[in-house]
């Protein structure tokens, strides 16, 4: 066989979105002397800018753009390469990219991200959102769009309903409660009147023991109109380029064709139980369908028995992991979400290979209040922890888990509110007998806690709360909390003197 030419590196990290483009940063600044390869199927690179450490878990930061000779000016031993990789042969320490060259290497890091996990991969009608490009297609769709159908209940599907404005949007849920991948049904149940017309009722503080919430029956479907103007001022393939950064959609006008309401119906408990084109629909000799005199280019029928017609579907039902080009002919060990395994070093099954970001699974016995999302507060940890992991072993230094992977937190925004999460925030895995405490103000704030024989494993704060470094120091010292009883969460006491 012809011998292929093949440049090494001591370092190759593969992937510019978060994870990949925050370790080669720390691999170039560690190992000045190394040389360090970024391979990447994009034109741009992601780059963490304006970095604060909010508390001693809680990070934000924004995400730019950026051509990646800004990298390359800053490290000169790093090289960076426009390319996919096509495939890995563990056994010779070497990747082939799309353009047909090969690069060997000491240490890799696959960093290659996600993909939307879609309903239909082939069917045009149904959109999916993760890069620049699919966020301008569903732009460009959308500002001629009468109503669309949003399938899936997770962080894509909340920022879309209240986003969207000039298009009715029928919202299909699988759960009884919106948000269910960030909330319960109380603190749904405080989100929902941002989707509606009326400002809420006068605030008023309520606190509750264990509470419990009147959720939508199967079949019922709530309708929320809003008018604009009584809003506050609020602000796929494998070669797709890197994940949205925070407020994408603050760039772009996601505007549908009608003039002046929001109209968001959701359909709660149901899922997809086919899809259907116009043609299709007309030809259907199922009796299911609710009649309707316009004609739409598709139609989704759910398990709920309804059908709608629309102008198309947006597929919010979570990501797949860009594992595939490297896994074929591997022997790598593969979690059941698609994600490359790694240990609590970020190194996967093969030797040398290290993984970070959506592409990985986190498959060390986790802290017992730490579990993974594939977020970008995660991305850019583990990137920097597998840079870390890889020029001490490169170098025999020992190196040990860190902190960040202790208490799992995450900051952001809903229905524009701030949203902090902490811990176990909806109980995960928790035994059945752990207490929540609630407190809540319509319109103004939530706060949830889950104590567990005692001791806070788990916070939901939304609105301006003030808690989160409070509750972070109370997770993380295990605090007997008994004591203090209702107290805890009671308005008239300032948490913060109380545990000083
Ligand atoms: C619309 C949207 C909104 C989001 N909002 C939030 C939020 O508010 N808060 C939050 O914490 N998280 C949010 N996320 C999630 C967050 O963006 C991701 O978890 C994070 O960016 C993942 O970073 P990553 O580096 O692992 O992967 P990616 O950003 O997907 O980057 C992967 C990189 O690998 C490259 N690549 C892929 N395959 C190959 C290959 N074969 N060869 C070479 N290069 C390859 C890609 O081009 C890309 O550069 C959001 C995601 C989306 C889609
Ligand atoms: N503010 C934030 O923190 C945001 C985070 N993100 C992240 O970006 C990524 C992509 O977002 P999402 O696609 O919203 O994923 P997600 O994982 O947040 O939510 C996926 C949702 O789809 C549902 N689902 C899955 N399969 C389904 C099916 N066949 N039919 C109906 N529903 C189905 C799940 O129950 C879940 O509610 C996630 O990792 C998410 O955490 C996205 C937007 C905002």
């Amino acid at each position: 066989m012809e011998e292929k030419e093949v440049k090494t590196f001591q370092f190759v990290v593969v992937g510019g979105g978060i994870a990949g483009v925050t370790c080669v940063e720390q691999l170039s600044s560690q190992t000045p002397c190394a040389d360090v390869a970024l391979i990447t199927a994009g034109p741009h690179i992601k780059a963490v800018t304006n970095y604060r450490q909010m508390s001693r878990t809680l990070e934000e930061f924004d995400v730019e753009e950026q051509p990646s000779s800004i990298l390359q000016e800053k490290f000169p031993n790093l090289s960076v390469i426009h390319s996919a990789v096509r495939s890995l042969d563990t056994k010779s320490h070497r990747v082939q990219t799309a353009d047909g060259r090969y690069f060997g290497y000491n240490k890799l890091c696959i960093c290659s991200g996600g993909r939307p996990k879609l309903l239909s991969q082939d069917n045009p009608h149904v959109l999916g959102i993760r890069d620049t490009d699919s966020a301008q297609e569903f732009q460009k769709r959308l500002s001629n769009a009468r109503r669309i159908v949003v399938v899936g209940n997770g962080g894509i599907a909340l920022e879309l309903v209240y986003e969207v404005e000039g298009c009715d949007v029928i919202w299909a849920v699988k759960d009884k409660s919106i948000g269910n991948t960030f909330f319960d049904a109380g603190a749904a149940q405080f989100l929902i009147p941002s989707l509606e017309a009326d400002k809420p009722a006068a605030a008023a503080p309520c606190k509750r023991l264990r509470y419990t919430t009147e959720e939508p029956t199967p079949e019922a479907a709530q309708t929320f109109t809003a008018d604009r103007h009584s809003r506050g001022g609020s602000s796929a393939s494998t070669e797709s380029g890197s994940a949205l950064g925070p407020d994408w959609h603050q760039g772009i006008i996601l505007k549908g064709s009608e003039q002046v309401t929001r109209r968001v119906s959701v359909e709660y408990q149901c899922e997809v139980e086919n899809i259907f084109t116009s043609k299709d629909h007309l030809t259907s000799s199922q009796g299911t369908h609710r009649h309707e005199n316009e004609s739409w280019p598709v139609y989704i029928q759910l398990t709920n028995g309804k059908t709608f017609g629309c102008d198309f579907i947006v597929s919010a039902t979570g990501v797949v992991p860009n594992s595939e080009p490297f896994i074929n002919g591997n022997t790598f060990a593969v979690a059941e979400d698609g994600g490359l395994c790694v240990d609590d070093h970020m190194l996967t099954s093969e030797p040398d290979v290290y993984a970070a970001g959506d592409v990985c699974t986190a498959c060390w016995e986790h802290s017992p209040l730490w579990q993974q999302m594939r977020l970008w507060t995660q991305a850019r940890q583990m990137g920097w922890y597998a840079g870390r992991c890889m020029a001490a072993h490169a170098s025999t230094q020992p190196i040990e888990l860190d902190f960040c992977f202790e208490l799992f937190s995450h900051v952001t925004r809903f229905f524009n509110y701030k949203v902090v999460l902490l811990g176990k925030f909806n109980g995960q895995g928790l035994e059945r007998d752990h207490e929540l405490l609630v407190r809540c103000t319509k319109g103004h704030e939530y706060v949830k806690v889950i104590l567990s024989r005692g001791r806070m494993v788990g916070a939901v704060l939304i609105g301006e709360t003030d808690l989160e470094e409070t509750f972070e120091n109370l997770i993380l010292n295990q605090m007997d909390l008994t004591p203090y009883g209702e107290d805890l969460l009671n308005p008239n006491i300032d948490i913060e003197d109380y545990f000083d």
